[in-house]
């Protein structure tokens, strides 16, 4: 990552995020923060004629001149520091709209399809997507946001004292002051290099170090069950040292950053009697007294100092905008990585989401097979390594399928394939029916509780009671949590809409959790049911009767165990022995 004209693309494209069109509501808050610094600008102006003015009423002792100085003086004062404030406050304004406007954009292509799970799981190009989402953008905008009342009213100041600065010191003024800001400019953009590459590194290791904290949050009980305090304690330490050395790299090269911008600051003040001081010295003034000179140096000081001090401005930016570029990068790499994923199919159909639409009447569409796979061969992602092989398979409606095997064979990876998260190597993969009610429903291996009531718990991943029918849904919910045998957690919870602050995963023990995922299943009744280990927490006897109520509740299953006893709820059991091979055999009727 550098300062370059890749850059330049990557923030070109996310200033079309933060401006859509030009009646968008940040480029109408932008146009007033023009406004509002245009209109300081002039105050200041005024304020800083004052000082001038009082010497002259006090100078002549003119009482009234000095009340009428004064009150305009305050009147000044006020207006200013009002309309400095609002400077502030429309630059926070700015910051909350781009950091919403930028979240939700990455948020809308990050939840795409299953995009979230590939470049999570899947792709490790691009490091803590999280954390590009949450704090680069959060820090890209706050920093864009300090720049932005300075930048906006730059080219308006320049051009003003560009244009007096032409008028006391002729062409020689503006050119020499121009040509020093060229050079600044260079000679910053080159001590800029280093640190924005570095600020990409830093902001890895960052999101590397609180990654580890949530690690060791989410799974403090396992943790601590081992006595791993000191391992993580030292694990957590070296991802800090790792993080601290490259923040001081990092300060070392802004260091030399530092030293440029400021011998630029000063060497500026100086410039403007360079300016001066080389038609005095070649002989144009030759024929002015003393006294006129020093008006003249004067005269001419005051113009070059504004002009200079503008371009200062500038320049005492660089280190915002390297910090902006650094983060530019980050966003603007997930950002391309986010577009690209979500032009291919196979990550972003947009046919799961209407899925899940609970009103479809897929009934219409629905036939009597869930998948058929035509000679699928499996692998390991990034791997040669053969899971399954040639599998032809067809799942219809009342065959129900249970998929054995030794660990590591393949099992979960099987249903990958039919839930389209992994790609087979060879052959088709087609679902013939939808996700969600009416169609297949997938119970990982591991539960997944979403943050919320226990309603909301049961009725996941729909996001409103289904079907919308007030209490009786309350009856069909309770009935189902009873079923699954989890009627105290109504009590503990104090009711299904009560809110909750503790975490479902430290909370329900791993029986629980199975047991409350068959009570969402049970809820939403779909017609196929794909059970991955779903009861591995389970008694045999609990494990036959929530299976018996998916029967009774008329689903057709396809589940991953390894228990004997499963096999009478199943027609066909395919065993999976490792290396690609595998068995298909029906299962004996009782
Ligand atoms: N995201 C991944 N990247 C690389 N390899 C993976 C990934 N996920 C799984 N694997 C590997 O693929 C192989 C099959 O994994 P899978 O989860 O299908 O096993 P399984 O048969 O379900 O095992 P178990 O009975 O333990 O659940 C394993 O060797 C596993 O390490």
């Amino acid at each position: 990552p550098r300062l370059d004209l890749h850059f330049l693309r990557r923030f070109l494209k996310i200033q079309s995020i933060l401006f859509p069109r030009f009646s968008s509501q940040n480029v109408l808050m932008f146009l007033t923060l023009l406004c509002v610094t245009l209109l300081e600008q002039l105050v200041i102006y005024q304020v800083g004629l004052i000082p001038s003015q009082y010497y002259g009423v006090l100078g002549n002792k003119d009482l009234d001149g000095f009340k009428t100085l004064t009150c305009l003086a305050l009147v000044l004062i006020v207006v200013n520091s009002t309309l400095k404030s609002f400077d502030q406050f429309i630059c926070n304004l700015l910051y909350v709209s781009w950091r919403k406007d930028l979240t939700e954009h990455l948020h809308c292509l990050y939840f795409r399809g299953r995009i979230y799970y590939t470049l999570n799981v899947i792709r490790d190009d691009i490091d803590n997507p999280d954390q590009r989402i949450s704090q680069d953008v959060e820090r890209f905008c706050r920093q864009f946001s300090t720049m932005a009342s300075k930048l906006i009213i730059s080219p308006f100041t320049i051009t003003y004292y560009t244009y007096q600065c032409f008028r006391s010191t002729s062409w020689l003024g503006p050119v020499s002051i121009f040509g020093y800001f060229v050079l600044g400019t260079i000679v910053n953009k080159v001590l800029m290099g280093p640190i924005v590459s570095k600020l990409v590194q830093q902001e890895k290791l960052e999101g590397d170090f609180r990654f580890k904290h949530v690690q060791l949050r989410v799974n403090a009980e396992p943790a601590a069950f081992y006595r791993a305090g000191h391992v993580e304690h030292a694990r957590t330490n070296y991802r800090l040292q790792k993080l601290l050395k490259t923040q001081k790299e990092l300060m070392s090269k802004e260091l030399w950053l530092y030293i440029g911008i400021n011998t630029f600051d000063y060497l500026g003040s100086i410039l403007s009697y360079v300016v001066i001081a080389i038609p005095i010295f070649s002989g144009v003034y030759g024929d002015l007294t003393p006294a006129e000179l020093s008006a003249l140096v004067s005269k001419n000081a005051f113009v070059s100092i504004y002009l200079i001090s503008s371009f200062s401005q500038l320049i005492d930016l660089s280190t915002t905008l390297s910090d902006v570029a650094g983060y530019t990068h980050r966003i603007g790499e997930l950002q391309e990585t986010l577009l690209d994923m979500s032009l291919r199919p196979q990550d972003c159909d947009s046919e799961d989401l209407d899925d899940w639409d609970v009103n479809e009447a897929s009934g219409s569409k629905a036939t009597d097979t869930a998948f058929l796979l035509d000679r699928v061969s499996i692998s390991v992602p990034f791997s040669d390594k053969p899971l399954i092989k040639d599998l032809s398979l067809r799942v219809c409606e009342g065959q129900s399928l249970l998929i054995t095997g030794n660990t590591g064979t393949g099992k979960t990876s099987l249903l990958r394939v039919l839930a389209g998260l992994w790609e087979s190597m060879r052959g088709t993969v087609q679902m013939l029916t939808c996700f969600g009610p009416h169609g297949v429903l997938f119970l990982p291996q591991r539960p997944f509780f979403t943050d919320g009531t226990l309603r909301e718990q049961v009725i996941y991943p729909l996001k409103e009671v289904y079907p919308v029918s007030g209490s009786a849904d309350d009856e069909r919910i309770m009935r189902f949590l009873e079923l699954a045998g989890l009627s105290s957690l109504v009590a503990r919870t104090g009711g299904l809409d009560q809110q909750v602050d503790w975490n479902w995963y430290d909370v329900l023990s791993p029986g629980e959790m199975q047991r409350l995922s068959f009570a969402r299943l049970f809820y939403l009744q779909p017609k196929y049911a794909v059970l991955d280990e779903a009861t591995s927490a389970l008694t045999e006897e609990v494990e036959s009767e929530l299976y018996r109520i998916c029967q009774q509740l008329g689903m057709t299953l396809i589940s991953v165990g390894h228990r004997q006893s499963l096999a009478k709820f199943h027609s066909s059991v395919l065993k999976l022995c490792g290396g690609g091979k595998w068995e298909l055999t029906p299962t004996k009727e009782e």
